[in-house]
């Protein structure tokens, strides 16, 4: 058979598949359907329906990356189910979920990679309104940055949890790529400035000093208004990643220039719903403790005495007194777990104050 045939062979068995994947996708959509039915019809007086599940979802992430025999990475075809239960759940619900913007920001990207593209994704000026417009349940969730694996915690977004009453509904990681960006006037040889986020501008330290030691850093309040300021300027470049120099059709001068190559963020989901356990699960909590020698070696002892792993601790300084702490502590498990639930009861009765900020699926993708 000459290769042409051979194409023309193949292609045939492929068109009858995807007929038959279009057939099965659509019958799996009928089934979302019917699961919102169910959900509207045996509610409780006054009870609001409850359509996003995140832990059946990660369940279903999970089931399908186990399955899977190949030669698609368990990571690509959990990314295809990912965007099929988006599009089914918006059979049911069209989620709305705000994050920290302009359009373009990686805290987009975030939200895009954890709840699929059939959401509708509203950017927010700051971390603050973020948290504020889901406290107003404008919004069902919101996606906020939490900390960098070359810089550390987000500080906002740690005190925005000591002032407004949310829960964690999930976590997500992304790999930060950053690439030096420009407009297409641009005179390359010409650059006198740089702009980008602080945290990117610290994410690419050494190589700015390496290769533009002399051009001024601009801090701007994202990465994507650093795009969209170096489309019109004809000396300037940006540090952004993918999504905003597409967004901004930029041209890339440099590509991959953070220091670190393994540089990531994890971002958290906020909102107003407790996430019942789905066996691989992390709990946050803020406490503080009083301010006595020993304090935090006695506030840590139930964990270590009940076997729980930290993943992280975090300190930042309380409003309410001078000198007072508040720990961010995030921990392998879910509260309800019986030795978890019996560790935060301990800690609950030596600590000033305790609050679990959510138990939530561990990241999938
Ligand atoms: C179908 C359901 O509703 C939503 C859609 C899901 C899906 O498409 O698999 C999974 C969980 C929910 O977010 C469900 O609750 O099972």
């Amino acid at each position: 058979m000459s290769a042409t045939d051979q194409l023309k062979a193949l292609r045939v068995r492929i068109d009858t598949l995807d007929e038959r994947i279009l057939e099965l996708i659509s019958e799996r959509a009928r089934c979302a359907q019917e699961v919102a039915h169910v959900k509207m019809a045996n509610l409780a007086e006054g009870e609001e329906p409850v359509f996003y599940r995140p832990e059946r979802e990660a369940w279903v992430l999970k089931h399908i990356m186990e399955l899977n025999k190949g030669p698609l990475s368990g990571e690509e075809v959990a990314r295809l189910f990912r965007e099929i239960m988006s599009s089914c759940l918006a059979l049911e619900q069209t989620l709305k979920v705000a994050y920290l913007g302009p359009e373009g920001t990686f805290t987009q990207a975030a939200a895009l990679k954890h709840f699929g593209h059939s959401v509708k994704s509203l950017p927010m000026a700051a971390i603050d309104e973020v948290f504020r417009e889901v406290v107003a349940n404008a919004v069902n969730f919101g996606v906020v940055p939490v900390e960098n694996s070359t810089e550390g915690a987000v500080n906002h977004t740690l005190d925005s949890f000591l002032e407004h009453d949310l829960l964690i509904c999930g976590e997500v990681e992304l790999r930060i790529h950053h690439h030096l960006l420009v407009g297409e006037n641009t005179r390359t040889d010409r650059i006198t400035r740089i702009y980008s986020h602080a945290q990117s501008l610290a994410q690419c330290r050494k190589w700015l000093d390496a290769h533009y030691p002399n051009v001024e850093r601009v801090a701007v309040p994202s990465n994507a208004d650093a795009a969209k300021r170096v489309k019109t300027e004809w000396n300037s470049a940006a540090i952004a990643g993918d999504m905003a120099a597409k967004l901004y059709g930029l041209t890339y001068l440099a590509e991959k220039i953070e220091d670190r190559p393994d540089n990531s963020t994890r971002f958290l989901i906020i909102g107003t719903q407790a996430v019942p356990p789905t066996g691989d699960d992390k709990t946050s909590i803020i406490v503080s403790t009083r301010n006595k020698p020993g304090a935090l070696y006695e506030l840590l002892k139930p964990f270590h005495e009940n076997g729980i792993d930290l993943t992280r601790i975090e300190t930042r300084p309380t409003r309410s007194g001078k000198w007072t702490y508040a720990f961010f502590i995030d921990l392998v498990g879910h509260h309800q777990d019986p030795l978890v639930k019996g560790a935060l009861e301990k800690i609950s009765q030596e600590a000033v104050a305790l609050k679990v900020l959510g138990s939530y699926p561990k990241a999938v993708l």
